[in-house]
């Protein structure tokens, strides 16, 4: 009788090295993509893993997507910087999680369209729409890299931090066993007041509703005003 074939991996643990952060010290681990993406190559995702997390059960884990304009250049448009810094610090507050920084720019379409998207919106599209017009998907992202990323670190099961629950079904979906949800909410700004919006009207995520006025405590809402 022939041997099961072994499951198809997704991505290989390449290297790793102590990373000290502001928020405080995290092992910073490579994965690399087996195959590469049609339009974004061979991707390196990165696992930031704080505190004993071998076995641990309901163990935190933020899986989070890429933003080079929010998290790089620390662009208004959207709440990704604040949701990893959030991420991060929590995870350090609570002595244990990972997050898993998925190279998935502009939900999984790559910079050059999300930067076209963008462009749309200037116009008057919302982020829904502009992908639309442009032949892409609301969301291309996928997740598979994720249990096997979980299982390297031989995490049985998360608390997912998302207010997202497509990304929790997705997650579910490929066998990731989750516990529950740890919402992640920053204060919107005036300039991505009008992009959570959409996000909580159109792609269902679990976000408090500040009609189109940005709290006056949000610090984007204090900049854009000096
Ligand atoms: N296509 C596109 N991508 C965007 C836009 N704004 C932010 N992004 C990308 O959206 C991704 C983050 O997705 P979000 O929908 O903000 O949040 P999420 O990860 O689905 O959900 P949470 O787990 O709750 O944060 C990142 O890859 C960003 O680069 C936009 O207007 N258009
Ligand atoms: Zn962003």
């Amino acid at each position: 009788m022939s041997a099961s074939p072994e499951p198809t991996r997704h991505s290989e643990w390449l290297a790793y090295t102590d990373l000290p952060t502001t928020h405080g010290v995290f092992a910073m681990h490579i994965f690399r993509t087996t195959l590469p993406d049609p339009t974004q190559g061979f991707q390196e995702h990165v696992a930031l893993v704080h505190g004993q997390v071998e076995g641990v059960a309901g163990l935190p884990v933020r899986v989070h997507s890429e933003c080079l304009t929010g998290e790089v250049f620390g662009s208004l448009k959207c709440d990704c910087r604040d949701q990893l810094d959030l991420a991060l610090s929590e995870i350090v507050r609570r002595g244990a999680g990972i997050v898993l920084y998925l190279r998935q720019e502009g939900r999984g379409i790559g910079l050059t369209n999300k930067v076209r998207a963008y462009h749309l919106q200037s116009r008057g599209h919302d982020t829904v729409d502009a992908n639309r017009l442009l032949g892409l998907p609301d969301d291309a992202r996928s997740y598979e890299m994720v249990p096997e990323m979980l299982a390297h670190f031989k995490v049985p099961s998360i608390q997912l931090m998302t207010n997202n629950p497509d990304k929790l079904a997705k997650l579910t979906a490929l066998g990731v066993k989750v516990d529950g949800c740890l919402p992640v909410i920053t204060q919107p700004n005036t300039h991505s007041i009008g992009y959570i919006k959409t996000k909580r009207q159109r792609m269902g995520h679990s976000l408090p509703d500040h009609g189109d006025k940005a709290p006056l405590a949000s610090v984007g809402a204090r900049l854009s005003e000096d």
